[in-house]
């Protein structure tokens, strides 16, 4: 199939000098979430703007829906919506006009029962003619996702869009995303909050010091890189690994009361079974087991630091 956006050898370098992309190329289906992540300043804002025509690039092409964005910006730019990451509302406007008038901007002709639904399923409806200053943080904030959907774009992109919102407010940010995705819309966001990555994400993009490090479906990358953690918990404490125990992995804890074992979550054998075994053999006794997955953050530090060092 061919996918949404086409992103081939993009580069970006700013007037200052500063190389803020490097030859980046990426493929986006239809229909599909991918969250970018990446350290301050890595260039995930440049790669969208340069997507929604806001930054040209210094090399390279993006297409959006087949529409060359600088050739063809007109029709690239219709199939786009864009939740910027700082709030900027017009603080008089009411909501439903403030809406309105974005959906104008694209030259779109009016269609208010498609804005009424837009707004119920933003749960904004009631708010329609609030001022946007009386509208609290989260409300603000789905009203930029109500204006970046007044014209029905097929993509969406999301620029931080839970940077300093509570945790409540987050999770319901996520289930509007979730919505949006059932009804086909394609989406793009960026995060720090790698939580967010990891619940709601199929594909992740990880980017740093301007290059597009690796491109996974989440459930790969998870696998690719996750390790399990075993921790044993041990009856009594041990002074030292037994000399017998030496060269297989295992780590004692500073107090004695614990052994930890990392093992590849993909490995057909994982030798847990001989390791307690022989932890037995020694005369340990076992008081309790616990395994733990390593999250997308730890991975996400592995590949940044491998990447700086
Ligand atoms: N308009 C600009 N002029 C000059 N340099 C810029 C401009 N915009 C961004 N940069 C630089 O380009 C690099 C990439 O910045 P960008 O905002 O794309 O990163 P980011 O990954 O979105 O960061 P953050 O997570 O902090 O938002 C940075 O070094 C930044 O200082």
């Amino acid at each position: 199939m061919r996918p949404i956006i086409d992103i081939d050898h993009i580069s970006k370098r700013y007037g200052s000098g500063t190389a803020a992309l490097n030859d980046v190329s990426l493929q986006i289906a239809e229909g599909e979430i991918l969250a970018l992540l990446g350290p301050n300043g890595a260039g995930k804002t440049t790669l969208i703007s340069i997507i929604c025509g806001l930054v040209v690039p210094t090399e390279g092409t993006v297409r959006v829906g087949g529409h060359d964005i600088r050739s063809d910006w007109r029709a690239a730019r219709k199939l786009i919506g864009l939740v910027p990451q700082e709030i900027a509302l017009e603080p008089f406007e009411k909501v439903i006009d403030c809406v309105r008038f974005t959906r104008g901007l694209y030259g779109e002709p009016p269609d208010e029962p498609y804005l009424e639904s837009l707004l119920r399923s933003l749960a904004l409806w009631d708010k329609r003619d609030a001022k946007t200053r009386e509208l609290s943080g989260g409300m603000k904030r789905r009203v930029l996702i109500a204006k970046a959907l007044s014209h029905r774009p097929k993509v969406l992109f999301l620029d931080e869009p839970t940077a300093g919102v509570d945790v409540t407010l987050r999770r319901e940010m996520w289930s509007v995303v979730r919505e949006l995705r059932a009804q086909g819309v394609t989406i793009i966001l960026t995060t720090h909050y790698l939580e967010e990555a990891e619940d709601m994400a199929d594909r992740i993009g990880v980017i740093n010091r301007g290059a597009l490090l690796l491109v996974k479906p989440k459930d790969e990358l998870m696998g690719e890189f996750g390790k399990k953690r075993l921790t044993i918990a041990l009856d009594a404490p041990l002074a030292a690994l037994p000399a017998g125990l030496a060269g297989r992995g295992l780590v004692l804890s500073a107090d004695g009361r614990e052994l930890g074992y990392d093992y590849d979550t993909r490995a057909e054998r994982t030798g847990i079974a001989h390791l307690l075994a022989d932890l037995a053999g020694h005369g340990l006794a076992v008081r309790d087991v616990s395994t733990k997955e390593s999250s997308l953050e730890e991975i996400f530090m592995s590949l940044v630091e491998e990447e700086t060092a």
